[in-house]
C-alpha cells in the first residue's frame, strides 16, 4: 500500500513513525511538506527567545535522515497544490519550480494550523510579527537583539501572547500586552484563575491592557511606530500578534466536509468524510469528552495522539481515539496554571449547564520549610444533571502541575464527584497533606 502524509510536523511526524514502526514492510510512505525544517517545538520558543534555555537547537527532536532510515521518501520545500481525490493523485512544486506528481492508496492530511492575521490598516508594514514557525521565531529574536528596539506591543493575551511578553521583558524590553477579553487566557481559566497571572505579569513590568481591540498599525518610513487601539494609541517598535490559530485545511476543497471553523470533519478514527483520506493534528477536529461532542483544539499533545490513531486507521487497524480534554499549563515567572476540560465559562458558551467547587490551601504540611511550600488554588467544574466532572483548574507557585492528568483522567472517563471524595490519596510530608485540597473540594462540592 501507499501512503501520502501532507505535513510533516508534529501530527504528520507522528503519523509517518507509526506507519514505519508497525507497518514499514511492503508498504511505500512519502512524506511531503513545503518548509525547510521538521519537527521545530514552538512551544520552546518563548522559553529561548527570553533565554531561559541557552539555544533552540534542541527544539528541533527529528530530522529527514531518521524517516529516510526507515525507508521512507521525505520532500521539504516541497508544497502541494492540488489533490485529486478521484484519481488518487497528489499535485506538488519542488522549491517553486518542479511540478511532481505522487499517487496514493491512502492520504494523511496533516496541514497544520496557521496564525490569525488580524485585517488592520498597516498590516504590510514592517516589525509586525507573527509566532508559528521556527523562522519566525527566529525573526521575533533578532528583533529583540536590536537597541532601538525599547518597547514591545503583543496583541493577543492567549498562550503565546502571554509566553512571549514574558520572554520579551526578560530581554529588558518595555512590554504592552493587550487583549479583547476582560483578563489574560481567557480562553482557559475562568477570572479566579486568570486574574492571578495578570497580577504575577504587572509584579514584573509588563503594562496589560485588557477589553481592548486593535485597530490600526500606524508606522513611519515604511516601519511601524505605534499601535491604536479602540481605547488610545500606543508607541511600539515592534509589533507581535499572537490572537490564536486557524485550522490549515485548504487541500480538501469543496471534496472533504468541514466543522463550523473549516477544520476537517474527522471521525474518532481521524477518518474524513472520504474513506480513503485521514486528516490529523491541528487541520482536523477531535472528540471532547468534556461536550460529549466533536471540538476543535489546537495543541502539539492532540497532535501526536491524532497522527498516531489516523495513522493505525489508515494501515487499517480500526481503533478510536481517546478523545480530549484540551489539558493545558503555563509557567509565568514561576507562576504555574493548568487546566483541563471545561472552564465554567467554556462550559455556559457550549450551553453545558454546569457547577463548580473552589478550594484552596497550602500543599505540604505547616511543620514543613515555608522557602518550599506554597498555597493552591483548585476549582472542580462538574456537569448540574450527572455530577460528571467536565473540568478542572489549578494555580500556584508549587509545582503541582502532574495532578492536572489525573483529572484528564477523570473527565475522559466520565467520573462522578462522589468517587473523588473518598479517592486514595496517600499521604506524605513531602508532597501533600492528610487532608488535601482535592479531597477537601469534592467534600465540599454539592451534589444535588
Ligand atoms: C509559539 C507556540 C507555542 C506553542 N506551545 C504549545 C505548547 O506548549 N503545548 C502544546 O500542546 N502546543 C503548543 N503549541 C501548538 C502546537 O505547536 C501546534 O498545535 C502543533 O504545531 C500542531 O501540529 P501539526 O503537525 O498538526 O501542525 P503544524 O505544526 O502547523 O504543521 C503543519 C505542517 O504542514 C505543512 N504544510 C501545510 N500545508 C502544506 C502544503 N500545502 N504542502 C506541504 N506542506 C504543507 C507545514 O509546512 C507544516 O510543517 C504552540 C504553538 C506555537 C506557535
Ligand atoms: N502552553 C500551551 O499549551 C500553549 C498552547 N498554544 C496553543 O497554540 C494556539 C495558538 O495560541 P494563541 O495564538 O496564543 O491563541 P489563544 O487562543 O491562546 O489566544 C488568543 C488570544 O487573542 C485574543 N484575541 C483574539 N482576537 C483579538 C483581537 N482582535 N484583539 C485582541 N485580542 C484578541 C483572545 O481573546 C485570546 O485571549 C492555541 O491553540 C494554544 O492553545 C500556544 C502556546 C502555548
Amino acid at each position: 500500500m501507499k501512503f501520502v502524509i501532507v505535513g510533516t510536523n508534529h501530527a504528520g511526524i507522528a503519523a509517518a513513525n507509526t506507519l514505519l514502526d508497525n507497518y514499514g514492510k511492503n508498504n511505500e510512505v512519502i512524506m511531503i511538506d513545503r518548509n525547510n525544517n521538521l519537527s521545530y517545538l514552538g512551544c520552546g520558543t518563548a522559553l529561548w527567545v527570553g533565554r531561559q534555555i541557552s539555544s533552540y537547537k534542541k527544539l528541533f527532536y527529528t530530522k529527514p535522515a531518521d524517516f529516510e532510515a526507515k525507508g521512507a521518501r521525505i520532500s521539504l520545500e516541497t508544497t502541494v497544490n492540488k489533490i485529486d481525490f478521484e484519481n488518487k493523485i497528489v499535485y506538488a512544486t519542488i522549491k517553486n519550480h518542479t511540478e511532481i506528481t505522487e499517487t496514493y492508496d491512502k492520504l494523511i492530511l496533516a496541514e497544520g494550523s496557521a496564525p490569525i492575521a488580524p485585517d488592520l490598516p498597516g498590516k504590510d508594514l514592517a516589525g509586525i510579527h507573527f509566532l508559528k514557525l521556527f523562522q519566525e521565531g527566529m525573526a521575533v529574536d533578532q528583533e529583540l537583539d536590536k537597541s532601538d528596539v525599547k518597547t514591545v506591543a503583543v496583541v493577543g493575551a492567549g498562550y503565546i501572547g502571554v509566553e512571549i511578553a514574558e520572554a520579551a521583558r526578560r530581554r529588558g524590553k518595555q512590554v504592552l500586552l493587550f487583549d479583547a477579553a476582560k483578563t489574560c487566557l481567557s480562553s482557559y481559566y475562568d477570572p479566579e484563575f486568570s486574574t492571578l497571572m495578570d497580577q504575577n505579569l504587572r509584579d514584573h513590568d509588563i503594562e496589560t491592557h485588557y477589553g481592548e481591540l486593535a485597530q490600526e498599525y500606524l508606522g513611519k518610513d515604511g516601519h511601524v511606530c505605534a499601535l491604536k487601539t479602540n481605547k488610545g494609541k500606543y508607541q511600539a517598535d515592534i509589533v507581535i500578534n499572537c490572537i490564536g490559530f486557524r485550522p490549515n485545511a485548504i487541500l480538501g476543497g469543496d471534496h472533504l466536509k468541514r466543522f463550523s471553523n473549516g477544520a476537517y470533519l474527522v471521525n474518532r478514527n481521524f477518518q474524513t468524510s472520504d474513506p480513503d483520506v485521514f486528516a490529523v493534528g491541528d487541520c482536523a477536529t477531535n472528540y471532547s469528552n468534556a461536550l460529549q461532542d466533536t471540538t476543535y483544539i489546537a495543541l502539539a499533545s492532540n497532535a501526536v495522539r491524532s497522527g498516531i490513531v489516523g495513522a493505525h486507521n489508515a494501515a487499517g487497524t480500526v481503533i478510536e481515539g481517546a478523545g480530549v480534554q484540551g489539558s493545558n499549563g503555563i509557567e509565568i515567572y514561576d507562576l504555574k496554571l493548568v487546566s483541563t476540560g471545561l472552564s465554567v465559562k467554556a462550559a455556559d458558551k457550549f450551553g453545558l449547564s454546569v457547577k463548580y467547587v473552589d478550594y484552596e490551601d497550602k500543599q505540604l504540611p505547616d511543620f514543613m520549610p515555608a522557602s518550599e511550600n506554597a498555597k493552591v488554588k483548585i476549582r472542580i467544574v462538574y456537569e448540574k444533571k450527572t455530577n460528571r466532572i467536565v473540568g478542572a483548574q489549578l494555580a500556584s507557585l508549587y509545582d503541582m502541575h502532574e495532578l492536572i492528568h489525573m483529572f484528564s483522567l477523570a473527565i475522559q472517563e466520565g467520573l462522578t464527584m462522589d468517587k473523588l471524595q473518598l479517592l486514595d490519596i496517600f499521604f506524605l510530608p513531602h508532597y501533600n497533606q492528610p487532608y488535601n485540597y482535592v479531597t477537601m473540594a469534592a467534600l465540599k462540592a454539592d451534589k444535588n
